[in-house]
């Protein structure tokens, strides 16, 4: 290990000589290129301006081949650099296992990606595992269990929940290359054949065995459509059976039956529920998927939304084909879309610093700081990392999911966005100025919205249409998105869902044709 270390430091002394050394060259002739421009006699003659020109374009090539030379030195520089620091990082990770004498399974798999970082440039394409033989590239992304890990720990009323794999596929990839570096370094040439919206398939690598209901209150159609599927799974698929406790209660009560039914008691045994549930159906609109998603402050259970509602973005099952669509999602691998969340901290100016005294509250769709009651304009600042972004003045501001875009930021003149789209958006409401047109930002980015301290008014903000909290005058949101997103099964795929759902939501750009018959085009 030492040696390669060895090699490394040399290689990455080497690469800098190397980049120094054709920089200092290529000062230098940029340098004889201009000292010559003067002292050339140039005549009014035209034998001497092609000289001239034939002269000046052999230095314009020499110089871009010196410059081309040193940006590709650099990049080696930089990728020998950053897999040194991987190694480190390796290693120092490998130490600290040793010392802890209980290196666990997750540490393995930390250990495994960043090892695999350390070779991804080199790696082979086994085509088996990636492009496949049936041309159709599957690549694994996200493995939901630690493998092996001691299932025992959370075994007390139902068992474990079943592991799965993630993988995207992509079809008509021609050439059989496939590449999995977003940056090539070994040429200096950027590509990005790696997209991040293909569509991602979940396999359970065993079949699951416990459903979470969760449903729309207060609606009977919704009560006997859930009593009927939790009887049709129990009994065709032997499978365990969570639901609210309001349900569990409706349930029982109702019928003898349900006393197989599981809930919860208390916020405690609710945080662990995704240890226990493998897959989470909802019966109702879009706010029962809000709702559902609501209930998970870390890891979500892939949704299977059936469409109980008026409008259904986020809902694409019929609830009269459950049987075929359940057994389906159960038995077969399906498609997924994974939405974003964001993540956000409200911060009290009376807070001594920036320690979070609450926990985050996640939202699927958006957070809007608004006006609430008051007559003034609100007045926000906001900030995206460290740079200031703007102030809004006007009725307040919506910072939105991608699968949010549809709701409330596109009332207020948001963009409709592919809810797989990485991104933020910041969409004004009322905005007092003209030209104040909404954002969207990369999903990388924090970004803070402040209500200045010398602010007139009060703002309240409010998470996917709910839990309204005041700011104060130096109060301060921050938001960015989670790492824990709500995947969705998709009916058809991510893309085709999108589009159903705006054509038949929202009859999005529905006009008549227009007749064929009139003037022709002259
Ligand atoms: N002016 C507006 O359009 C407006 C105003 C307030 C809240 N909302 C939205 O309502 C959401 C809360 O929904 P709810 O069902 O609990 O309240 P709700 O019952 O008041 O329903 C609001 C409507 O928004 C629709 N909706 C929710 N999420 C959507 C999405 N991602 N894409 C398209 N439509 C969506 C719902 O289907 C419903 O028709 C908030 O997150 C906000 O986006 C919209
Ligand atoms: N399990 C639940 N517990 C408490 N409230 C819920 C639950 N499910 C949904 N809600 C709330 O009930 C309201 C209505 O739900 P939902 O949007 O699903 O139905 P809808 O209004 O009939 O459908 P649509 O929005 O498509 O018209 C929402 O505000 C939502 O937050």
């Amino acid at each position: 290990m030492g040696d390669r270390r060895l090699v490394h430091d040399e290689r990455i002394n080497l690469s800098v000589a190397t980049s120094h050394q054709t920089l200092v060259s290529s000062m230098e002739l940029e340098r004889t290129a201009y000292a010559f421009l003067p002292q050339t006699p140039i005549e009014s003659n035209d034998a001497h301006l092609v000289e001239f020109s034939e002269a000046m374009g052999a230095v314009a090539k020499t110089l871009r081949q010196v410059a081309e030379g040193k940006a590709a030195a650099q990049a080696e520089a930089a990728e020998w650099k950053r897999k040194y620091e991987l190694e480190k990082a390796v290693k120092a990770h490998q130490h600290h296992s040793v010392i802890n004498a209980g290196c666990s399974n997750c540490d393995k798999d930390k250990l495994e990606h960043l090892a695999s970082q350390l070779t991804l440039e080199t790696a082979s394409v086994d085509p088996t595992s990636c492009c496949g033989s049936h041309g159709i590239c599957s690549h694994q992304i996200i493995q939901d269990e630690c493998p092996g890990t001691n299932k025992k720990s959370h075994d007390n009323i139902v068992g474990r929940k079943v592991p799965f794999r993630l993988s995207w596929g992509c079809n008509g990839d021609k050439n059989g290359q496939h590449k999995h570096d977003f940056v090539s370094f070994e040429k200096g040439d950027i590509t990005t054949a790696e997209r991040s919206n293909k569509q991602i398939l979940l396999k359970w690598e065993s079949p699951p065995q416990t459903v979470l209901f969760v449903t729309k209150p207060n609606s009977n159609s919704v009560h006997s459509l859930c009593a009927e599927m939790v009887r049709w799974l129990k009994e065709h698929n032997n499978i365990n059976i969570f639901v609210e406790p309001r349900v569990s209660k409706e349930l029982v009560a109702e019928d003898s039956y349900f006393n197989f039914i599981q809930t919860w008691d208390n916020d405690q045994e609710m945080k662990t529920l995704h240890t226990k549930v493998d897959l989470i159906v909802t019966l109702g609109g879009d706010g029962t998927v809000l709702w559902a998603a609501s209930l998970f402050k870390g890891p979500v259970p892939p949704v299977v939304a059936f469409s109980l509602g008026s409008l259904g973005f986020m809902t694409p099952f019929s609830s009269e084909l459950y049987r075929e669509c359940l057994s389906n999602v159960l038995k077969r691998p399906f498609g997924i879309t994974l939405r974003s969340r964001l993540q956000c901290h409200v911060i009290s100016h009376a807070a001594k610093n920036e320690v979070q005294t609450e926990e985050p509250i996640l939202v699927l769709n958006e957070v809007t700081i608004d006006r609430g009651m008051s007559s003034y304009l609100t007045y926000l600042e906001c900030y995206c990392d460290s740079s200031f972004v703007t102030r809004v003045q006007g009725d307040g501001l919506i910072i939105s999911t991608t699968s949010g875009s549809t709701a409330y930021s596109l009332a207020a003149g948001g963009s409709m966005v592919h809810p797989q789209v990485p991104g933020i958006l910041f969409t004004p409401i009322c905005p007092h100025s003209l030209s104040f047109r909404p954002l969207i930002l990369p999903e990388c980015v924090t970004l803070r919205v402040q209500v200045p301290i010398n602010s007139r008014g009060q703002a309240w903000a409010s998470f996917d249409g709910k839990g309204r909290k005041q700011l104060g005058p130096g109060d301060a949101l921050i938001c960015s998105v989670s790492p824990w997103p709500v995947p969705t099964a998709c009916l058809v795929d991510s893309t085709t869902d999108f589009l159903r759902s705006i054509h038949e939501g929202l009859h999005w750009n529905l006009r008549k044709s227009q007749s064929f018959d009139g003037p022709a085009a002259s």
